[in-house]
Formats: structure tokens, C-alpha cells, sequence
């Protein structure tokens, strides 16, 4: 057991950690998971397990931006509407096609958008500026301006040279790293094993979702709501259960868990300092290193965490709001981070608070919340309930405002900073 830790902990009297000290205490214990390949089409959305460099340059040959003619800038040098050069059309080059001929004095070659610019052209006149004829039974084509040099070439290597570094490992693969990877020809990607996030519900009081609801009784919603924020994460939910507020029965199963295949264990409710808040005994008597029994914030207060050897234990609130709040702010960016994926955890958006916020708390809230923009500003306001307890609320947030510590509440006007949740959107 970590004493220095843990000397500061017991079920009643809490020392608490801020946000932002919690954070850091996590993010310097996860390691990523295995990695392994994919197909392409599997890899999007997961996160890549090795950095990605070009094999060849991007692109890998001089392509043209136009359809119309390659030609030598200089045999149009003294082009005019009085006095139009003409050129020679020697070869057609579609894309896909690699040209026979070089361009030559007095030469032009036909070439679409896409095509491999012949050796000797140094610009691609697009075939508006032009006009084709025939003469003599040969292709001509008459051109009254000159153009400079370059012109509608992208040079080889222009996006990116041979062996450039173009995704990083640990970035999560959205359409554009998805294009990359098929330009590169990565049938297969290595990416990182989705983690195996356990979640354990307490509460003698859960029903399971077919159960008929019984006074005092809930269903666990709880557990559902945890999996739908792991899968968001990128990870693999497993809903190992839900047991009741019994210590004895507590423990064995956290063993359990703590001896499984899972990288990470999360639990909801019986954190807290009630009589049958087992998770709260269990995070005093276990052999593990807790870590914090406390945090510095609303809701979520109770949160809980600790590591055994390399796994980390969440004991969440059983406080609907609360339990989300703390998987979003402590949970995610951990499998994030077992994902390889670098967490900048102080990620926040400036806005307006767009409403008056009368609470007061010695410790920072994190208001469920909308954030829009309108006038060129961002604005921030709490949506719905504002209370640990609630549900409702939850599914109409796209942040969580940060309210700091306040004696008087904030007003409406007052900046803020908000903390975006699309992680947590399932799309
Ligand atoms: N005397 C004190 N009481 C409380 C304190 C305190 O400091 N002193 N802290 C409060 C705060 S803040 C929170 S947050 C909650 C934390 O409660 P627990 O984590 O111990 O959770 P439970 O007691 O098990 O349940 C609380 C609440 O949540 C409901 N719940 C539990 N599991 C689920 C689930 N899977 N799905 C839906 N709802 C669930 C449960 O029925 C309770 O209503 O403690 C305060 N008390
Ligand atoms: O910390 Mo608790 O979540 O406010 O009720
Ligand atoms: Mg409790």
C-alpha cells in the first residue's frame, strides 16, 4: 500500500484532490494496451498503434490540376491574340496512363486532370485558354497567351516528401487519416485492442431492466448509461453485473474483477459515507493503492479511484449525474490513454455564461450545459436539473460548464470556461 497516499484516507473524513491533481495522479499510471491490425474499413474510429510515414512522395509523379495541354512555357513566351502560337499534338495522356513521349520545341500533349505530366512540359494550359485544330491531317493546338511556368503542375513530393511523418501514433483515425492510409495502400493498420472496461453496479435498491418496478426500487440505468460512454470512448463495455450493498459479496467480486482480463474496472454508487457503502469500505481494506476518495467538485464529490499492480479501480457515485460527470472527466481521458491516444486534459472553451448561475459552492461545479455560438461569441447556459440525482438533463448537454468555487453565484454575462462532450456522442 502506498502510504504516503493513503494515510490521508478514511471513510468519514476525506482530504479532498482537485480536478486537475486527480487527473495528473492517473494519467501518470496508464500504460497503453497491446497493439494489433485491423482492415482498414475496422480501423476507423480506433486508434493507431504506430506512427504512419510516406513509403513514396505525395504525389509520387507530376500530376496535372487541369484538363488541356502540357507544354513549354517558353514556345508560348510571345503568344497574343494577333500572333497565337501553335503546337504540335504528339500524345494523349489520361490519367492512369504514363506518357511515351517527351515535350519538345514546338510540341504539346493532351492531358487530363490527374494525368502524369510528360518529361520536358513545365505547365499545364488549361484547355479554355485554347483552341484545337486540325492542319494537314495533324492535331494542332493554337494558343494566344503564355502562361508561367508551373502552372497547373503539383511538383512530386508536394504534400508530403518520401518518409514524412503524416499520423501520429496514438491519433484516433477519422476520414482523413483514413484517406491517408488507402493512399499509402494499408490494407491493414495497427491500432490499439479496443480496452475492456468492467462495469459493476451496487445497490441493493437496482431492479434489472425486465424487473417490474417495486417501491424504494430502481432500474439500473446506471450501468447502461457507463456503457454507452465506453463505447463512445472506443472500448469494450462489459456489464459484469450488479450486486447488492453487502460487503462480503463486494469484495469477492472486485477480486474477481481485479484478477480478470479487463483493463479497467468501473463501479457505480456505495462511495459515499452511508452505512452500506461498500465500495467506500472496500477502497480502505483492499491491498491496492487508493489514490483519492475525494474530489474537490460538484457533483461527483465521493469519486473514487486506486490502482492494483497496473489496473485502475473508478468507484463512480451512484448519483446519475455525478457518475457521469466523474467518467467524463477521469474514466475517459484514461482509456483514452490505454489507447495510446495523448490527453490534453485542460482542453477548455472560453464562453459566456448566458444565464445567471445562483449556487454557491466551495467547490467547482460542473453544470451540465449548452454551448452555441451567436454573434461571433460562444455562449455557455445549465440545461435542465442541476442536481446530482437527476437524469433527464443529461441527454440535452453538450458540455459541462466550470463554475469555480463562488460565494455569491456568477451572473449572466461572466465568462466561463466549458469543458465540449462530444466524446461522449455516439455517432
Ligand atoms: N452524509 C452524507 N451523505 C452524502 C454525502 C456526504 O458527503 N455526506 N455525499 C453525497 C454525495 S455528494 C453523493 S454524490 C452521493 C454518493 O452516493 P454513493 O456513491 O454512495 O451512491 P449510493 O449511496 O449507492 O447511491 C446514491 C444514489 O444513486 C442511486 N443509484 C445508485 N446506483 C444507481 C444505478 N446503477 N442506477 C441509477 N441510480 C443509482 C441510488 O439509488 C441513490 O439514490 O452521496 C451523497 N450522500
Ligand atoms: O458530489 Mo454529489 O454528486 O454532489 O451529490
Ligand atoms: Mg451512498
Amino acid at each position: 500500500m502506498d502510504a504516503a497516499i493513503d494515510r490521508n484516507m478514511n471513510k468519514y473524513h476525506r482530504k479532498a484532490m482537485t480536478v486537475e491533481a486527480a487527473r495528473e495522479l492517473l494519467q501518470s499510471r496508464v500504460r497503453p494496451v497491446e497493439p494489433t491490425e485491423v482492415e482498414l474499413a475496422e480501423a476507423i474510429g480506433r486508434r493507431l498503434a504506430a506512427p504512419i510515414r510516406t513509403v513514396e512522395p505525395i504525389p509520387h509523379f507530376r500530376r496535372s490540376g487541369m484538363d488541356g495541354y502540357a507544354i513549354r512555357t517558353a514556345d508560348i513566351a510571345h503568344a497574343s491574340a494577333a500572333l497565337p502560337i501553335e503546337l504540335e499534338i504528339i500524345e494523349h495522356i489520361p490519367c492512369g496512363k504514363e506518357p511515351l513521349y517527351s515535350i519538345t520545341e514546338g510540341k504539346a500533349a493532351r492531358i487530363m486532370t490527374g494525368g502524369m505530366v510528360p518529361d520536358g512540359a513545365d505547365a499545364v494550359i488549361m484547355q479554355e485558354m485554347t483552341e484545337a485544330v486540325e492542319h494537314n491531317g495533324r492535331s494542332i493546338v493554337r494558343i494566344q497567351k503564355k502562361i508561367a511556368p508551373g502552372l497547373n503542375i503539383t511538383p512530386i513530393g508536394e504534400e508530403a516528401g518520401e518518409g514524412t511523418l503524416v499520423i501520429e501514433a496514438g491519433e484516433k483515425l477519422g476520414a482523413g487519416h483514413t484517406a491517408i492510409l488507402a493512399a499509402l495502400g494499408y490494407n491493414r493498420v495497427p491500432v490499439y485492442r479496443k480496452p475492456k472496461v468492467a462495469v459493476l453496479s451496487t445497490g441493493t435498491e437496482l431492479l434489472r431492466l425486465t424487473d417490474p418496478l417495486q417501491m424504494g426500487k430502481i432500474r439500473n440505468s446506471n450501468a447502461y448509461m457507463l456503457m454507452a460512454q465506453i463505447i463512445a470512448a472506443g472500448a469494450q463495455p462489459l456489464l459484469v453485473g450488479q450486486i447488492p450493498d453487502d460487503y462480503p459479496k463486494a469484495e469477492r467480486m472486485l477480486y474477481d474483477l481485479l484478477a480478470s482480463d479487463a483493463d479497467l474496472i468501473v463501479t457505480s454508487g456505495g462511495v459515499s459515507v452511508g452505512d452500506y457503502d461498500s465500495m467506500a469500505d472496500f477502497f480502505l481494506r483492499w491491498e491496492g493503492t487508493t489514490l483519492f476518495n475525494k474530489i474537490a467538485m460538484r457533483p461527483g464529490s465521493p469519486t473514487t479511484a486506486g490502482a492494483w499492480k497496473d489496473k485502475l479501480l473508478f468507484g463512480l457515485s451512484g448519483n446519475p449525474s455525478a457518475c457521469f460527470v466523474g467518467f467524463e472527466l477521469f474514466v475517459r481521458p484514461v482509456i483514452q490513454q490505454l489507447q495510446g491516444a495523448v490527453v490534453d486534459t485542460a482542453k477548455t472553451v472560453t464562453c459566456l455564461l448566458a444565464a445567471d448561475y445562483e449556487k454557491v459552492n466551495a467547490y467547482t461545479r460542473y453544470v451540465r450545459g449548452q454551448w452555441y455560438s451567436s454573434g461571433g461569441n460562444h455562449y455557455a447556459k445549465p440545461v435542465g436539473r442541476d442536481k446530482s440525482s437527476t437524469i433527464l438533463s443529461l441527454k440535452d448537454a453538450n458540455c459541462l460548464i466550470v463554475i469555480p468555487p463562488t460565494k455569491t453565484g456568477i451572473v449572466s454575462g461572466e465568462i466561463v470556461q466549458i469543458i465540449p462532450l462530444d466524446g461522449a456522442l455516439i455517432v
